[in-house]
């Protein structure tokens, strides 16, 4: 169901860190497309040797993601495997995790911030039409194709990446470390993985982005993020009441209270055209 890609034809650049048991790396792909030598930059995902059991897992989470095309979906080409190594072949996106491009300082706008949750919330719903569930939506899983340009009216642009080893493989601390993106059904029974744990992933994400990246409950060890979900707590909220409304009413831990993707996608939209936009940006607003 996916495309397997020669070892020889692929090249190793410099280590970009990694995933849950998974290695990236920059690389490159030769192959010969109608009688032309073309060498593509991508992005090599390497399943950690010593969690070979998860490789079906690992190559599941590739075939989701070569199934279905969304402009806001990563493009995977394919797997490779050689010997011990399972190795995933997806495109390269420029900018890399919009956890890590949002920590590195760059101050961005709130209508940039807001065109991400869009963009996020499109992806979703393209996902729940298709009853596909993600499982692992975060702003780490969200790669920035193209920075935008505020002052010249251009949105950014974000792929949603693979999910990876998928929840129902992971550890109990791995889960509870994934505590407030893990929707809290899921750590009763990773049977309770549906598309309205997506939706509740989704308002921890957007409360990544608009905290410049910074992780919610930074710092908190297991028990105290698994007491956050025994005492049904709440991230801080936005100063922006219909903002936080909107995290809040994704992350309700009735899964069935959550809204949908277009009552989202709804919502999303009377934000954007809100006044709030003037009141707290971050640029001067000519008078
Ligand atoms: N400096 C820098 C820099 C780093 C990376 C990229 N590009 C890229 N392309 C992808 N397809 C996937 C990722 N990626 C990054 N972190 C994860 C793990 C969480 O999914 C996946 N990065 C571009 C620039």
């Amino acid at each position: 169901q996916f495309h397997t890609i020669k070892y020889e034809d692929l090249k190793w650049d410099e280590s970009l860190g990694q995933g849950s048991f998974t290695r990236i790396y920059k690389g490159y792909r030769t192959d010969i497309r109608d009688g032309e030598k073309h060498c593509t930059e991508v992005l090599l995902k390497e399943l950690d040797a010593c969690h070979k059991n998860c490789w079906e897992s690992f190559f599941e989470s590739a075939s989701l993601m070569s199934q279905i095309s969304h402009k806001h979906l990563l493009l995977v080409y394919g797997v490779s495997v050689h010997g011990e190594k399972n190795i995933m072949v997806q495109e390269f996106v420029k900018y890399g995790a919009l956890d890590l491009y949002l920590k590195r300082g760059k101050t961005v706008s709130v209508s940039w911030k807001l065109d991400v949750a869009k963009q996020l919330a499109s992806a979703l719903n393209f996902l729940e039409e298709k009853n596909i569930v993600h499982g692992n939506i975060c702003a780490k899983n969200l790669l920035l194709a193209r920075e935008g340009d505020s002052s010249q009216g251009i949105s950014p642009f974000i792929k949603l990446s693979d999910p990876g080893i998928s929840l129902a493989m992971l550890g109990k601390h791995v889960l509870l470390d994934r505590i407030p993106w893990v929707a809290p059904e899921v750590l009763i029974s990773s049977e309770n993985l549906t598309l309205e744990c997506d939706k509740w992933s989704f308002g921890a994400t957007v409360w990544e982005v608009f905290n410049n990246g910074n992780s919610p409950l930074k710092g908190y060890n297991l028990k105290e993020k698994r007491r956050f979900y025994e005492t049904f707590q709440r991230l801080p909220p936005s100063q922006w009441a219909e903002l936080a409304d909107l995290i809040n009413h994704c992350m309700d831990y009735q899964a069935d209270f959550r809204p949908s993707c277009r009552c989202i996608i709804r919502q999303l939209n009377s934000l954007i055209t809100s006044d709030y936009e003037i009141l707290h940006s971050t640029e001067p607003v000519a008078q």
